[in-house]
């Protein structure tokens, strides 16, 4: 029997280069995922992969599920029902010790930097490594360190949260994510609320350490520039369903008119038709 994905030996980004994307191996597997928040019915019958070394971008208008499709990944919620298998095992049916062992392998950088304001920037970026490893603190702090420098925060070990610039948390953010060099890195909105130049620079971050690592990266974003420059793929989410998961050229051809509109930023409520707007008020759409 093959050995099972989560404890197989990752494959580097020069052994995946030049395979294409649909014959490599889903690190994820969503299989028609469905969840409420209480009787709202909030994803409707989600299935996507996301495969051995690429970019799965998540898009869709505020309040279309992506947050909540994240979480599921996160294992942070139970679906109503449909399949999740990360790394090879369904984590909707694993225990919670057999989830933790996956859980090291997946990096977080949480929208906002969810970094602890007490702690110092060495000490927030090494915090995975307190939670899931013996090591000593020394070796920890090579570690740390070492992620620190390729996001280029070099020197500022003692800088407190509350002293850093909004791209420093960022990034900060990300090196915590890679300190246990993940197979899969979650983003969540990696460069919102940045100016643009910082935001670019974050974009060729997530790029090169995807080379540098061939590390899957699933990316949940509004910022549409960002999408077309670093996405292998697309998914695009309406209302808690898929409606297409394509490359950055595909989906800009994508003929739907609710795949243009996200694209060229109209707003829902001037694209609205008023049968919809009735079924809105009556609560009707809301299944
Ligand atoms: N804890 C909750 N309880 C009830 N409903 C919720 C909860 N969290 C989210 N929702 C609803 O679920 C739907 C999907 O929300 P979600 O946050 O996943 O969307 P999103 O695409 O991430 O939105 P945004 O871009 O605004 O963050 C929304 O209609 C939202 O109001």
């Amino acid at each position: 029997m093959a050995e099972p994905a989560a404890t197989r030996r990752p494959p580097t980004a020069a052994e995946l280069e030049g395979i294409p994307l649909d014959e490599r191996e889903a690190v994820i597997e969503v299989e028609n995922l469905v969840t409420h928040y209480g009787d709202r019915k909030i994803l409707k019958d989600v299935s996507l992969a996301v495969r051995q070394g690429e970019i799965l971008v998540i898009m869709g208008g505020s309040g279309s599920g992506k947050s909540t499709l994240l979480n599921h990944l996160l294992g942070l919620l139970k679906p109503t029902s449909g399949t999740i298998r990360m790394l090879g095992k369904d984590i909707t049916r694993i225990s919670e010790r057999e989830y933790t062992e996956i859980r090291k392998k997946l990096g977080v950088a949480f929208q906002g930097g969810a970094l602890f304001s007490s702690m110092n920037l060495l000490d927030n970026i090494m915090l995975p490594l307190y939670e899931h490893t013996d090591l000593d603190r020394t070796t920890m702090e090579i570690m740390a360190r070492m992620k620190m420098e390729v996001v280029s925060l070099s020197g500022f070990d003692r800088l407190m949260p509350a002293e850093l610039s909004g791209g420093m948390i960022k990034r900060a953010a990300l090196a915590r994510a890679i300190v246990m060099d993940p197979r899969i890195l979650f983003c969540d909105e990696p460069s919102a609320g940045l100016d643009p130049v910082v935001a670019a620079a974050i974009d060729d971050l997530i790029l090169s350490l995807r080379a540098a690592t061939g590390m899957s990266v699933v990316v949940v974003t509004h910022e549409l520039e960002s999408a077309f420059k670093i996405a292998d793929r697309i998914c695009v989410l309406d209302k808690g369903a898929v409606l297409t998961i394509a490359s950055v050229p595909e989906v800009k051809a994508n003929p739907d008119p609710r795949i243009q509109n996200l694209l060229n930023r109209r707003t829902e409520e001037e694209v609205l038709d008023p049968e919809e707007y009735l079924r809105r008020l009556t609560g009707e759409s809301q299944s």
